[in-house]
């Protein structure tokens, strides 16, 4: 969805309260010339009234890649589990990739990557877990099923979304996820895998997890990067079928949302997550991207906010009753 690009703002320079390093990747070529990329121009600090955000560490420019990101896990959309590569989500043609019994490959380097948790995967019979999902339309629990077997093939911790912002969960919701927990973890026992191996995956786990998942994943929908992938992306938008898949990001995950946003989020052939500046942004400014379509009347966009990201949007636009 395109966002909706109005006049420029200016926001005052924040008092610096907390920094926070991470590891991603980034294009930008402002530094000096070394081995190494030099950092994106941003850091993560407390707003005053969104909790963290993301803010220029100098001027950005209008259309500049800020940075890239890799996601911390992600997961085809069921519908899409035989078109894109099962770790990167590239579109596959059939027979071009590297197919597997159960599961498409674009490239021997993304069966390699994905070798962890698979081999963990494949070994269990998921037909119950899948059929829960796809009658109740249900795509999350994909992505915490995966991370789990990514935290038994020993790739990532248990604690690996814990720094991310959670949705508070209420004790009826908890409880509708009993189910598809037991299906998770039921599969993997069944599979043969002991109980010290599962002893990170309880409920409690399992509820962090989704609570974490539901503030902060992303719809990846790909731009594509050759005139079939445009056309195959215009089809698939027509027929409501945009979305590949899901992924979850650390630094992404810190942005916050404004309904006249100065950064975007796009993804061109696969997963990866490419943020590029809209307009010019000054240092000390706070990179907001949009989290829906920002087209929309002010009533319909803080409807959507509220009942389904959960926030009150307090962006500056909203604040300004346009
Ligand atoms: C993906 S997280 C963004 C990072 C988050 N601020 C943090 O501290 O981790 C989304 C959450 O940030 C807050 N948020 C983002 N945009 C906001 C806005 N425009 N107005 C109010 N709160 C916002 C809400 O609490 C929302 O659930």
């Amino acid at each position: 969805m395109l966002p909706l690009l109005r006049t420029k703002q200016f926001f005052p320079p924040k008092k610096l309260i907390q920094t926070t390093h991470f590891f991603f990747s980034t294009n930008n070529h402002h530094g000096p010339k070394t081995n190494h990329p030099s950092p994106p121009p941003i850091q993560v600090l407390l707003t005053e009234s969104a909790g963290r955000g993301v803010f220029a560490t100098r001027k950005i420019e209008p259309g500049e890649l800020i940075h890239t990101a890799k996601p911390i896990v992600s997961h085809p959309s069921l519908a899409s589990v035989d078109k894109v590569c099962y770790f990167c989500l590239k579109s596959v043609v059939k027979g071009s990739g590297f197919e597997c019994r159960e599961a498409l490959f674009c490239s021997e380097e993304c069966r390699e990557e994905a070798k962890g948790f698979y081999e963990v995967e494949k070994k269990a019979d998921w037909s119950a877990f899948v059929a829960h999902c796809r009658i109740r339309g249900l795509k999350y629990p994909l992505l915490a099923k995966r991370l789990a077997c990514m935290v038994i093939s020993g790739v990532t911790s248990a604690g690996s979304l814990d720094i991310l912002q959670p949705e508070r969960l209420s004790a009826e919701m908890i409880s509708q996820m009993e189910e598809e927990f037991g299906l998770l973890r039921g599969a993997l026992e069944d599979s043969g895998m002991t109980d010290e191996q599962l002893a990170f995956l309880n409920i409690e786990w399992y509820a962090g997890v989704l609570a974490r998942i539901r503030i902060n994943a992303f719809r990846i929908e790909l731009a594509g990067g050759s005139y079939e992938d445009l056309l195959a992306s215009a089809i698939a938008s027509v027929e409501s079928e945009a979305a590949v898949g899901n992924a979850v990001y650390m630094l992404p995950s810190f942005y916050n949302h404004d309904c006249d946003p100065n950064t975007h989020i796009i993804w061109l052939q696969n997963v990866e997550a490419r943020l590029k500046a809209l307009r010019e942004i000054e240092a000390g400014e706070e990179l907001r991207i949009c989290y829906i379509d920002a087209s929309m009347d002010r009533d319909a966009r803080r409807n959507l906010l509220l009942n389904g990201f959960g926030f009150e949007c307090r962006c500056p636009r909203c604040m300004s009753n346009d």
